[in-house]
């Protein structure tokens, strides 16, 4: 798996900005609301907020799956802005790696199938070698030749890790990655993501609802209305987290 990444330090995503409306003129719905915000090599950030938020808006706007109505998003130096859809579309499958709550694997494919899938896309070789190594990584060696089906849940978030690695993105979105699993595997996706950080120098930007999967990272964001409006770094733990969240919850009501 390529791994050159910003050295650790170096911002890789950067919100300038960030204002995102949804709806029509007659009915706007502001999503995000001025939002700056860097994300460093290295690093590994959740992103929490009471219900509507903006967080995943916030996501889809920083990983280049929807674009900003104002304000710009930089992602390993090159500014999204400037990319028509075909080069959006190629920086994601080649510096983006995204891990969703469901899984998204391929069911008619098998783990090592789905987990070379990036590079067919990209019309890259593939080198089951390399595919192989990227299971392994993720306690799956053995499993390669197995469909979804046959896997358990926290089996097949493993097997969507190794996918989103296997083209050595510079930063992976995960999107409630631990949303269907239960303790155990959640812990373990968790310490995968924490790993990615630490250990490969990636930017791992993270969208949850739970304080604990939060307790892994080294930086809490919280938004409230479109907006960040706290900040942890330190003294993270689950109940730190939940303390504020619920704070932010009780304003929203
Ligand atoms: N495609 C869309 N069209 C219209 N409004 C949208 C769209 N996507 C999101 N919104 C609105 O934008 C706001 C932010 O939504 P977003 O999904 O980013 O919040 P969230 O914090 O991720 O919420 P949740 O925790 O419930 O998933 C909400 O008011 C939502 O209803």
């Amino acid at each position: 798996m390529n791994s050159e990444h910003a050295p650790r330090g170096e911002e890789t995503v950067r919100l300038s900005s960030v204002r995102k409306v949804y709806g029509s003129a007659a009915l706007p719905v502001l999503a995000l609301d001025g939002v700056s915000a860097g994300f460093d090599a290295g690093t590994f950030t959740a992103v929490m907020g009471p219900s509507g938020s903006g967080k995943s808006t916030l996501l889809h706007c920083a990983a280049g799956l929807d674009r900003p109505t104002e304000g710009g998003v930089v992602v390993g130096g090159t500014d999204l802005g400037t990319l028509d859809e075909t080069a959006l579309t190629l920086l994601r499958r080649e510096r983006i790696g995204f891990v969703f709550q469901s899984f998204n694997l391929v069911s008619a494919l098998t783990a090592e199938q789905n987990v070379s899938l990036p590079l067919r896309l990209a019309g890259r070789r593939v080198n089951p070698v390399e595919t192989r190594a990227a299971l392994a990584e993720v306690g799956l060696a053995g499993r390669g030749d197995h469909r979804p089906s046959r896997l358990s849940g926290g089996e097949q978030q493993r097997v969507a890790i190794a996918r989103a690695l296997i083209t050595g993105p510079a930063v992976v979105f995960a999107d409630e990655p631990t949303g269907a699993l239960d303790t155990r595997n959640s812990h373990g996706v968790l310490n995968l993501l924490r790993d990615l950080a630490d250990q490969r120098g990636q930017t791992v930007i993270m969208v949850t609802h739970d304080p604990v999967a939060a307790a892994h990272a080294d930086r809490v964001i919280f938004l409230a209305d479109g907006r960040v409006v706290q900040e942890m770094t330190r003294e993270i733990t689950a109940e730190s987290v939940a303390t504020r969240l619920a704070s932010l919850e009780a304003r929203a009501c």
